[in-house]
C-alpha cells in the first residue's frame, strides 16, 4: 500500500518505519511546511498531526476519495461534523484516541468495571493520565474515551477536569518529561480501592495499531473505530 503520512513528527516517523517493515511505501510526508496535498499516488492516509490541522487533513483525504485514519487528539468537537462529511461523500474514516492493542483491551476492562461498580455511591472515581510535556491537549483523548465509556455504563453523567458533583467523572492530567502515555482508573471507597492501569513503555504500540487500522480500512467505505478493526468486545 502507498501511505500518506499527514503529520511527520514523533508518531509519523515511527509509523513510517513500521509501515515499511510491513511492506508498504510512503507517498506523502506532510508537516507544518506542506502547502498542498497531492493524493494521486496514495491508497490510504494516516493523520497524526495537530489538533488544529486534523479536520482539514481528514476532509482533504475524503475529498480525494482516500480512506483516512486519524490518531490526532484534541479536535473532537468536530467529530460529528466529520462523520456527516464522510457519510455524505461516501468516504472511509476511522478515529481512535489510542491505537494500541493494550489500550483497546484496557477499554474493554474499563467498560466491564464501570458496569460492576459504577452505580455504587460508596466509590469515588478518578481518572489520571500522564503524558510527556510536549503534548498540546489535555485531557488526553484516551482519558476522554475512558470517561465516555464509564458514562455510558454507569450512573455518571459527564466528565470534567474539576469535579463539580457526584455524577461527574474527574480527570486529572499530569505532564512529565518523556512519558509516552499512562492511564489510571481508580475507584476508591472507605473500605477499599480498585484500580486499573495501562502504561505505554514507548510509542511502538500506537504506531503498529495505526498501520494495522490503515491496512484494514483500505478498501472499505463508512465510519469505523478500533473495535471494528480488532473485533473485540
Ligand atoms: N491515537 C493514538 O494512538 C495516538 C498516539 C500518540 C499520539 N497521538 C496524537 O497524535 C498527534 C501527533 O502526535 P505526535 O507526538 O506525533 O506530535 P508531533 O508534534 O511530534 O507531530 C505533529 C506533526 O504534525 C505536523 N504538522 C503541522 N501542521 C500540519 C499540517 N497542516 N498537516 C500535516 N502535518 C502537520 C508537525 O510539523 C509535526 O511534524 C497528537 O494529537 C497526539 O495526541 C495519538
Ligand atoms: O503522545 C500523545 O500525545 C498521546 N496521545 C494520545 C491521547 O491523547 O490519548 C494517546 C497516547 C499518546
Amino acid at each position: 500500500m502507498k501511505i500518506a503520512l499527514l503529520g511527520y513528527g514523533r508518531m509519523g516517523k515511527i509509523i513510517e518505519r513500521v509501515a515499511i517493515e510491513r511492506g508498504h511505501s510512503i507517498s506523502i510526508k506532510a508537516d507544518s511546511k506542506t502547502t498542498s496535498l497531492n493524493f494521486s499516488d496514495t491508497d490510504v492516509a494516516i493523520d497524526f498531526s495537530l489538533p488544529s490541522t486534523a479536520v482539514s487533513n481528514i476532509k482533504a483525504s475524503i475529498d480525494a476519495k482516500v480512506p483516512v485514519i486519524s490518531g490526532t487528539t484534541g479536535w473532537l468537537e468536530s467529530y460529528e461534523d466529520i462523520v456527516s462529511y464522510c457519510n455524505e461523500k461516501k468516504g472511509a474514516f476511522l478515529y481512535a484516541s489510542n491505537f494500541s492493542l493494550g489500550v483497546n483491551i484496557f477499554f474493554e476492562v474499563n467498560r466491564v468495571l464501570a458496569k460492576l461498580i459504577g452505580n455504587y455511591s460508596d466509590y469515588k472515581l478518578n481518572i489520571e493520565e500522564i503524558h510527556h510535556t510536549k503534548k498540546l491537549d489535555a485531557p488526553s483523548g484516551t482519558a476522554i474515551s475512558l470517561a465516555e465509556d464509564i458514562i455510558q455504563n454507569s450512573k455518571f453523567t459527564n466528565w470534567a477536569m474539576d469535579k463539580t458533583n457526584a455524577d461527574t467523572v474527574k480527570i486529572e492530567a499530569k505532564r512529565i518529561v518523556d512519558v509516552p502515555g499512562t492511564h489510571i482508573v481508580n475507584y476508591d471507597s472507605e473500605v477499599d480501592s480498585i484500580e486499573i492501569k495501562h502504561t505505554a513503555h514507548n510509542r511502538e504500540g500506537f504506531a503498529l495499531g495505526a498501520v494495522i487500522a490503515a491496512e484494514w480500512i483500505a478498501n472499505k467505505k463508512g465510519v469505523f473505530n478500533m473495535k471494528d478493526v480488532l473485533n473485540i468486545g
